[in-house]
């Protein structure tokens, strides 16, 4: 599986220790920035990641800023994007299996890293549940992308 993730200042740390036991466990990562702690936009790191989900160019991404709420505000404003914002690893797993999220979205200034990290794992290897209920639901937020 390839993972694109992408982080503003408030989470290069964050970024970089997830980036390193991603490659540890074998994904395959592309690093979309942001690439030092110098002060940045999260907006432009969450359209670089959506990018790559869209373009098919990564199965799944993952985005980190200071709260997590940001960034996944933007990436949500891209077509195709769901982007789920989870604090823990119940709401990766739930995210997964009924929304389908193909971003995942945390904060380095609200969560710890062993809770991002299990975040992150719960989040890679979680399916999509493919119940009708879900289906139907998530059918209705593309024809909502499909009204703008
Ligand atoms: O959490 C965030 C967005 O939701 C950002 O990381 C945060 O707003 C950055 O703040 P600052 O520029 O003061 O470091």
């Amino acid at each position: 599986m390839k993972v694109a993730i992408g982080c503003d200042h408030g989470a290069y740390s964050y970024k970089e220790e997830i980036k390193a036991m991603l490659k540890e466990e074998g994904y395959e990562v592309e690093d979309c920035g942001t690439y030092s702690t110098e002060s940045c936009d999260y907006p432009d790191y969450a359209y670089a990641v959506a990018q790559k989900i869209v373009n098919k160019e990564a199965d799944r991404g993952i985005l980190i800023c200071g709260t997590g709420i940001g960034i996944s505000i933007a990436a949500n404003k891209v077509k195709g994007i769901r982007c789920g914002l989870c604090a823990d690893s119940t709401m990766a797993r739930l995210t997964r299996e009924h929304n389908d999220a193909n971003i995942l979205a945390m904060g380095q200034r609200t969560m710890g890293i062993e809770v991002c990290k299990d975040t992150v794992n719960t989040f890679l290897t979680t399916d999509f549940s493919h119940g009708p209920r879900h289906e139907r639901r998530i059918q209705k937020i593309k024809e909502i992308e499909d009204k703008q």
